[in-house]
C-alpha cells in the first residue's frame, strides 16, 4: 500500500511576537510565581549595577576630592559589596527560573506526545515524522531556553534600560536626551530586522525537521539503500538538504551579526557625544567631574543592555515561531473522538456489519469516485471473512474503518448494532483488534509486545497467543521473553514480526479480528502450521482477513470480492468459483503469484543448500589435508 506522500504544511502568516508568546501562558501559568521571582532578582541585580556609578559620582565629587582616605576606603567598599550582591542575585535568578522552565518543557513536550497519540491517522498521513520529532525536541527546546535565559533577561534589560535613561535625563537634561535622541535610530533597525528575520527563522526551523525526516527514513530504510546500492545517492541528497539549512544558518547569522554591529555602534557614537559636549559643560561649570563620571558609568552600565536587545529580539522571534509550530500540531484537529454519550456493548457478540459504507483519503481528487463506493457486507458473530481483490481495490482501506483508524465519509459500521461511531475509542479497540502486513515492534519485551492489548496480562494468555502465532521461538532468544526487541522489532526477521504482531492481536481476544495480510512474509510451512491454529481461535472470534494467497481464502467460511469500492459478491470460496467471473480472475492471479514466490522460496533454498554443502566440502577438505 503506498503512503500518502507526507509533506509539512506551508509557512504562515509572519506571527506577532507577543500574542504567539502569549499562547504558552497556559504551560507558564503554574510556574509563574518562580518566573516573577526571576525577573525581580534579575531586576534587583540590574539596580545593584546602576547603583556602582552613583558611588562612583559620589566617590569623585567627595571623597576623592577633599582627600579624605577613610572615606575613600569606605567608598571602595561599598563598590565592592555592591558587586558581590549583583552576582548573588544574577545566581538566584538562575535558581528561580531553571527549574521552572525545565518542567514547562517537559509538560509541554507530555502534551505534544499525548495530541500525537489522539489525532487521527490521517493527519499523521499528511505530517512528516521529520517535522513532528523537531517541533518535539528542537522547539520544545528552544522555547525552554528563552523562558530560562532570553525572557527574564530581555524584560530586565528592557526595564533597566527606562530606568538607566530615568537616571541619565534626572542627572543632565542635556545629555540624557542627546544620549537617547542618538539612540533612536536603533528602534528602526531593529524593526527592519524584525520584518527580514522571521522568515528566515521559520525557514530554518522547517528545514531542520526536513532534515530530521531525511536521517529518519534513511536509517529506517537503510536495507532498501544498502541492497540497492543508494546509499551514496542518499548521501547526496543529505547533504543537499544540509546544505540549504547551512545557507538559511548563514543568512539568519548575517541578518543577527548585521543587527549587533548596530547596536554596538550606536551607542558608543552616543556615548562619544555625550562626552565631548559632557566635557565642554564641565569646562564651562555646568556640570561637575563627578556628575560627568556618574553619567558616563551609567551609560557604560547600559551598554550591555542595549547591546543584548538584538539576540534577545532574535530569540524573541525564535521562540515565537517555535509556538506557533508548536500550535500549528496541538490545534489540529481530532476528528475521530470519543462521542458526547457513549453507548457500551456489555458482552459482545462481534456480529460487523457495514452499511453502505463510503470513504475517501482527504487528498483524493474532487473528480475521482470514493474509494469505498457503497461497500454492505455482514459478517456473522464467530465467522471469518475473507476479503480479495485485486491490488489496489481498497482492501486495507476498508479494514481500517470497523477499528476507526478512519472514519467512514458516509454510512456506518455497526458492532452487534451498534454504530462504531457509538463506542468509546477505547471501548471499540478492546473489541477490534488488528495485525497488519508491516508489522510494527516497540522497543519493549517481546512479553510486553505481545499483551500490549491483553485485557489480561498473564502467562496463560501469553503462551496461548504465541502457540496461535507459531511464535514460539521467542523463548529461544537470549532472555525468552523478557529479550528486547530492538526498535521497530528489526533484530528479528519479517516472519518472525508478523508472527509477534498476530500473537499481539489473539492475545487482545477481541470480538472482531482484523487481519490485513498479517502472514505474507510467512515460508509455506508455517503459515500452513499458524493457519491451522488460527482455526481454532477463529471458530469462536469473527475475522475479516485480506487475502492475498488462496490459503488464505481457504480459512475462511465466506469470502467477499471487492471490486469498483464495493462489495461485488459474497458466499463460499467454491460458490464464488461456480458464478463469479472476476472472482475466478483474481484466485487466478493469487496462484500465480502464490506459484511464482513458491518458486523464488525452492531457488533460495537450493542456493543455500549449495552454499552450505561447499563449506561443509571446505571445512571436511581442510581437516583432511591436516
Ligand atoms: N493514506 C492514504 N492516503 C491517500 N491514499 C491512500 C492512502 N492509503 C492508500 N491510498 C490509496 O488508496 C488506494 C487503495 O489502497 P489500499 O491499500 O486500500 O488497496 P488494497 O486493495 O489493500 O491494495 P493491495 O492489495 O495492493 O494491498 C490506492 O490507490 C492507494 O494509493
Amino acid at each position: 500500500m503506498p503512503p500518502a506522500q507526507p509533506h509539512r504544511p506551508s509557512a504562515p502568516p509572519r506571527p506577532k511576537i507577543i500574542p504567539s508568546l502569549r499562547r504558552l501562558m497556559p504551560f507558564l501559568r503554574p510556574v509563574l510565581p518562580r518566573f516573577i521571582g526571576g525577573v525581580i532578582t534579575a531586576l534587583v541585580a540590574a539596580v545593584v549595577a546602576l547603583l556602582i556609578p552613583v558611588a562612583l559620582r559620589w566617590l569623585v565629587d567627595g571623597p576623592l576630592t577633599s582627600g579624605d582616605q577613610a572615606l575613600i576606603w569606605i567608598g571602595g567598599v561599598a563598590i565592592l559589596l555592591l558587586g558581590l550582591t549583583e552576582a548573588v542575585f544574577v545566581f538566584l535568578r538562575r535558581l528561580f527560573v531553571t527549574l521552572p522552565s525545565t518542567a514547562v518543557e517537559a509538560t509541554m513536550r507530555q502534551t505534544l506526545y499525548a495530541k500525537l497519540q489522539r489525532l487521527p491517522i490521517a493527519f499523521h498521513d499528511r505530517w512528516q515524522s521529520g517535522q513532528l520529532l523537531s517541533r518535539a525536541v528542537g522547539d520544545l527546546g528552544m522555547m525552554r531556553r528563552f523562558f530560562a535565559f532570553g525572557a527574564v533577561i530581555f524584560i530586565t534589560n528592557l526595564l533597566t534600560l527606562i530606568i538607566g535613561l530615568g537616571i541619565l535625563l534626572v542627572w543632565s537634561p542635556l545629555l540624557g536626551a542627546l544620549f537617547i535622541l542618538t539612540s533612536i535610530p536603533i528602534v528602526v533597525i531593529a524593526f527592519r530586522f524584525e520584518q527580514s528575520y522571521h522568515q528566515v527563522a521559520r525557514r530554518a526551523q522547517d528545514q531542520q525537521g526536513d532534515l530530521a525526516t531525511a536521517v529518519e527514513q534513511s536509517v529506517h530504510g537503510i536495507r532498501v539503500l544498502k541492497a540497492f546500492g543508494r546509499g551514496q545517492t542518499a548521501l547526496a541528497g543529505f547533504e543537499q538538504q544540509a546544505e540549504a539549512l547551512r545557507s538559511t544558518e548563514l543568512t539568519k547569522a548575517r541578518s543577527e551579526a548585521m543587527l549587533w554591529m548596530w547596536l554596538t555602534i550606536i551607542p558608543f557614537v552616543s556615548y562619544a557625544v555625550c562626552l565631548v559636549v559632557g566635557i565642554w559643560q564641565v569646562a564651562e561649570g555646568q556640570l561637575s567631574v563627578g556628575e560627568l563620571v556618574g553619567f558616563l558609568s551609567t551609560a557604560v552600565v547600559l551598554n550591555w543592555p542595549i547591546e543584548s536587545l538584538g539576540f534577545l529580539f532574535a530569540f524573541a522571534i525564535d521562540a515565537a515561531n517555535a509556538s506557533v509550530r508548536l500550535f500549528e500540531v496541538l490545534d489540529a484537529e481530532e476528528d475521530i473522538v470519543d462521542p458526547a454519550e457513549p453507548t457500551t456493548i456489555v458482552a459482545p457478540k462481534g456480529r460487523l456489519v457495514l452499511e453502505d459504507v463510503h470513504f475517501r483519503y482527504q487528498d483524493a481528487p474532487e473528480d475521482e469516485r470514493d474509494l469505498v463506493d457503497g461497500a454492505t457486507l455482514a459478517i456473522e458473530p464467530g465467522e471469518t471473512m475473507a476479503l480479495v481483490g485485486v491490488t489496489g481495490s481498497g482492501k486495507t482501506t476498508l479494514t481500517a474503518l470497523p477499528g476507526r483508524l478512519y472514519d467512514v465519509t458516509a454510512g456506518r459500521v455497526t458492532l452487534d448494532g451498534v454504530d462504531v461511531r457509538d463506542l468509546t475509542l477505547e471501548e471499540l479497540r478492546t473489541h477490534v483488534a488488528m495485525a497488519f502486513e508491516d508489522a510494527t515492534l516497540f522497543s519493549a519485551s517481546v512479553r510486553d509486545n505481545v499483551l500490549m492489548g491483553a485485557r489480561e496480562k498473564s502467562d496463560a494468555v501469553l503462551d496461548r497467543a504465541l502457540e496461535v502465532a507459531q511464535a514460539t521461538f521467542v523463548r529461544d532468544l537470549p532472555e525468552g521473553l523478557e529479550t528486547t526487541i530492538g526498535e521497530e522489532g528489526m533484530s528479528l526477521s519479517g516472519g518472525q514480526r508478523q508472527r509477534l504482531a498476530l500473537a499481539r492481536a489473539v492475545a487482545a481476544d477481541p470480538a472482531v479480528l482484523v487481519l490485513d495480510d498479517p502472514l505474507s512474509a510467512l515460508d509455506v510451512e508455517t503459515e500452513a502450521l499458524v493457519e491451522d491454529a488460527l482455526r481454532h481461535v477463529l471458530a469462536s472470534t469473527t475475522a475479516l482477513i485480506v487475502a492475498h494467497r488462496p490459503s488464505t481464502v481457504q480459512l475462511a467460511d465466506r469470502v467477499a470480492l471487492m471490486r469498483d469500492g464495493r462489495i461485488d459478491d459474497v458466499g463460499t470460496h467454491s460458490e464464488l468459483l461456480a458464478r463469479n467471473e472476476h472472482y475466478v480472475h483474481v484466485i487466478a492471479s493469487l496462484e500465480e503469484a502464490q506459484r511464482d514466490r513458491q518458486d523464488l522460496e525452492q531457488v533460495a533454498t537450493g542456493a543455500f543448500q549449495a552454499i552450505d554443502a561447499s563449506v561443509m566440502d571446505a571445512r571436511t577438505g581442510g581437516e583432511e589435508e591436516r
